[in-house]
């Protein structure tokens, strides 16, 4: 992964949201087979993080983000790009890789992201772009020679030549191998905590959204569930975990509140209770030999949020 930054200055994570979805509705069909895929969703993307947009199939996602795009509006509902209503000017302020990226097969990388700056007038981009998405030294080869990973990276390319303020990209890693995720995941990074901008993400890869995203929103039937960031979402479904010599007769102490599995004992108290539950076990005479904090991952907390909505 290269090192040459593409936006001029870090940006604020002050100021207005970089996007903002008001109440949005979008329902297809009619009848039996009206479908709600938007129902009154509202959520702030703020400036400078690198945002997650996870639910299961159908929750909205797509839909979400092809109005945020443009391609589709919404039936009631607002959005706001850097606090402007979005219109095909605020829109310029975004670079998108919503769909499968498509390229003219016969051009170079150079001549797709040359023919896009031409456009934008930001032609001075194009090599410093090159180097960011790591396509220098295939920088004049036909893009019919790629494989999927250099695509996306050429996509992602497209979007930055226009010089965005926040990068839009649906399924980033869909279908790369474990050395195109690894750069994906390391060209995300850099893009937001080195250059300052946003990015706004879906995925189903969750250990990925995991690794890159500071926060993320859970979507389910065009409804938000959960919200925030990652390292809280995590706290939340943390959950404390026991060795004593009776399970059985903690679990009946505890009073709902334990459940034995694992030869211990799992305990559902918030991590500030911790220092008080052991010392009034001690002195309840509980020995304790074993006592852990276990902190679950994001898809542990995306099936336990899920489930309780289904
Ligand atoms: N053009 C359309 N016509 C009819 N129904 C649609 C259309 N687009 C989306 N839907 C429906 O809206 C709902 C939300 O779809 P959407 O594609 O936004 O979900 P998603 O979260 O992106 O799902 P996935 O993870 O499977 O891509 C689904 O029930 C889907 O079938």
């Amino acid at each position: 992964m290269t090192q040459t930054s593409v936006a001029t200055a870090p940006m604020s994570t002050t100021g207005s949201p970089a996007i903002d979805f008001v109440s949005v509705h979008k329902g297809f069909g009619r009848g039996a087979s009206a479908v709600q895929a938007l129902d009154g969703l509202s959520l702030s993307i703020p400036r400078g993080v690198v945002y997650g947009l996870l639910g299961p199939n159908g929750a909205g996602k797509s839909t979400l983000l092809r109005i945020l795009a443009g391609l589709l509006r919404p039936d009631r509902g607002e959005v706001r790009i850097f606090g402007d209503a979005a219109t095909p000017a605020g829109r310029r302020r975004l670079g998108m890789l919503i769909e499968a990226p498509s390229f003219y097969p016969f051009l170079t990388a150079r001549e797709h992201l040359r023919i896009l700056a031409d456009s934008s007038a930001t032609s001075s981009l194009v090599e410093p772009v090159l180097k960011r998405i790591g396509l220098q030294k295939a920088a004049d080869k036909a893009v019919s020679g790629f494989s999927l990973g250099m695509k996306q990276r050429l996509g992602i390319g497209c979007a930055l030549v226009t010089e965005p303020e926040a990068i839009i990209l649906d399924e980033p890693t869909n279908g790369l191998d474990p050395d195109g995720i690894l750069e994906m995941r390391a060209l995300i990074h850099d893009l937001v905590h080195r250059d300052g901008l946003t990015v706004l993400l879906s995925s189903h890869l969750l250990d990925e959204v995991e690794r890159v995203c500071d926060r993320v929103a859970i979507l389910q039937h065009g409804r938000l569930i959960a919200e925030g960031a990652v390292a809280d979402l995590l706290d939340q479904e943390g959950r404390f975990w026991l060795r004593v010599d009776h399970p059985d007769g903690l679990v009946t102490q505890l009073d709902g509140r334990g459940q034995a599995a694992d030869g211990g004992v799992y305990v559902r108290i918030d991590q500030s209770e911790v220092p008080d539950l052991i010392r009034s076990l001690a002195v309840s005479g509980v020995r304790i030999h074993e006592a852990k904090w276990i902190k679950p991952d994001l898809e542990t907390v995306f099936l336990s949020q899920t489930r309780e909505m289904k």
